[in-house]
């Protein structure tokens, strides 16, 4: 008796662990960390390095709901060609682990719950904004553009580019300048970040009729796109130094070594457009680029670095008044 009661104890445990995993694949688990760390910077900017631990962890979590349920809403809609495409044919819905009409309520629930978290605990703007990521990520990109031009990702990738804009409206209630800086930086990012990848899957694209770039015009014509906006993103990415001013010199060295490297990469592909491995490490260096610029950002933002600047600029101060004295 008490077998057959721990076997079944077991086999709950192990239909709930499966249940929870393949719930937990529909939200594309793996692309959220850096939709938050975008979003995080934002807060660490806003509120000048004194952020209020409570806020960002509310924040960071209807971040993470809001984002969940739109990767889950594209996943319903994209079944079909989903299921065709080698890349994507194992996630939950394909595989028929999850039925789409709960994928829907499971969906449904995530904005919900972060609209209310967001409402509740940081503020309405802050709670609109993330509604907005999930109907643009939807209605624009998704249904509108994904399917129908291979400028999908160019105008889709506005939805992507809103997590900061949630971080700073739940810091200041409002949007300033540098939030939409930072909201053009990540809009510029995309198209690198995604065309070279898209480089790489491109017969999977083809497969479903999907007007990705490298798919419509060709692997020349992408990397001089992946070029053109490296070009744009570097110039951006210093702008909030100046004319901004919210970040100083400590972020200013991470933006100049990381977007060297960004466009070394994006010159060496557009030289050797079919290379793949080249493509796949400038995808790869596009999320290890945002990663570590966003850390600047915030290590910038601290306190403690502005006091160390302080301190070495008063030193070299000192220095360079002793060095003139005795000429
Ligand atoms: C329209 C805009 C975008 C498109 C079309 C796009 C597309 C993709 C695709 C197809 C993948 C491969 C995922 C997979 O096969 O499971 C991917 C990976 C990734 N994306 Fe993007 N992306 C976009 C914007 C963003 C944004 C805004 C971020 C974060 C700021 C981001 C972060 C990532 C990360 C971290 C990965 C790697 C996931 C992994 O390691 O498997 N993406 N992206
Ligand atoms: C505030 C808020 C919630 C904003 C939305 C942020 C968000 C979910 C961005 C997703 C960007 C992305 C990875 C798109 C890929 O979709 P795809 O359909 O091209 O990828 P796939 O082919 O791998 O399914």
């Amino acid at each position: 008796m008490q077998d057959t009661a721990r076997i079944s104890v077991s086999s709950l445990q192990n239909t709930l662990l499966e249940t929870w995993q393949n719930y937990y694949q529909l939200t594309k688990p793996r692309i959220i960390p850096l939709l938050l760390i975008t979003t995080a910077a934002s807060m660490w900017i806003a509120s000048e390095g004194k952020i209020d631990p409570i806020l960002l962890l509310v924040t960071l979590t209807g971040g993470t709901l809001a984002a969940a349920s739109a990767q889950t809403l594209n996943c319903i809609y994209d079944l079909d060609i989903d299921y065709a495409m080698v890349r994507t044919r194992k996630r939950p819905l394909p595989s028929g682990k999850v039925q789409p009409r709960h994928a829907l309520i499971f969906a449904l629930t995530l904005a919900g719950l972060s609209f209310g978290l967001l409402a509740r605990f940081a503020n309405l703007q802050a709670a609109l904004l993330a509604m907005m990521g999930i109907i643009f990520y939807m209605v624009v990109y998704t249904h509108m553009l994904k399917r129908n031009t291979p400028q999908n990702i160019v105008i889709g990738g506005a939805a992507g580019s809103i997590p900061p804009l949630v971080g700073w409206a739940a810091v200041t209630g409002e949007l300033s300048w540098a939030a939409w800086l930072l909201f053009g930086l990540i809009f510029l990012w995309t198209p690198p970040h995604f065309w070279a990848l898209a480089l790489m899957i491109r017969e999977d694209y083809a497969s479903v009729n999907v007007p990705m770039l490298p798919v419509v015009e060709g692997e020349e014509a992408t990397t001089e796109q992946i070029w053109i906006y490296s070009l744009l993103v570097v110039p951006v990415s210093l702008m909030l130094i100046y004319p901004l001013g919210v970040c100083g010199v400590v972020y200013g060295a991470f933006a100049v070594v990381l977007g060297a490297i960004f466009l070394q990469k994006a010159w060496v592909l557009l030289k050797n457009p079919e290379d793949l491995p080249l493509a796949k490490s400038m995808f790869k260096y596009s999320i290890l680029y945002m990663m570590v610029l966003c850390t600047g950002m915030v290590i910038d933002s601290l306190p403690i670095t502005h006091h160390m600047v302080q301190a070495c600029t008063g030193h070299l101060e000192a220095l360079m008044g002793m060095v003139l004295s005795m000429s």
